[in-house]
């Protein structure tokens, strides 16, 4: 798979961990930053994440923050974005199923790494269910259209 990889400095050793986990998986990877352990803005790392996912140029997005939330917050201000923070297998699993989302947030000061790997496998190998489901996913995308400028 194609996945892009995201983080700010407080998620960057799990992003790490997942990098290695991911290649080593034969995984086709990207990391759009952050580079360091300086301080930064989890918006910036956010954005060219959620934009190429969006575009399709990879099947999933995943990104990295010390709690999972603002990233996920920033991520799914980008329209055709469906960021879901999962911090359990269970979520993983569902957000896939039924929400079909595309990007994956978690926080690393939040989930061991043994635990935010498993809830990686379970997001990306997870189909969505369609059905019921699909019909409210249009309605979140009739959102986005309602407040699109
Ligand atoms: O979790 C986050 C956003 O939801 C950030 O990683 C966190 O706010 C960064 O905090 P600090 O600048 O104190 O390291």
């Amino acid at each position: 798979m194609r996945i892009a990889l995201g983080s700010d400095h407080g998620g960057i050793n799990l992003k790490r961990s997942i990098i290695d986990y991911l290649v080593s998986e034969g995984h086709e990877i990207k990391d759009f930053g952050t580079d360091s352990s300086d301080s930064c803005d989890y918006p910036d790392f956010a954005l060219p994440v959620a934009e190429s996912v969006v575009a399709k140029e990879f099947d999933y997005g995943i990104l990295i923050c010390g709690t999972g939330i603002g990233i996920s917050i920033a991520a799914n201000k980008v329209s055709g974005v469906r960021a879901a923070l999962c911090h359990n297998t269970f979520s993983a699993h569902a957000t896939r199923e039924h929400n079909n989302a595309n990007i994956l947030a978690m926080g690393e000061r939040v989930v061991g790494t043994g635990l935010a790997l498993d809830i990686v496998k379970t997001f990306i190998n997870t189909e969505f269910e369609g059905g019921r489901h699909q019909k409210r996913i249009d309605k979140i995308s009739q959102i986005e259209k309602k407040y699109m400028k």
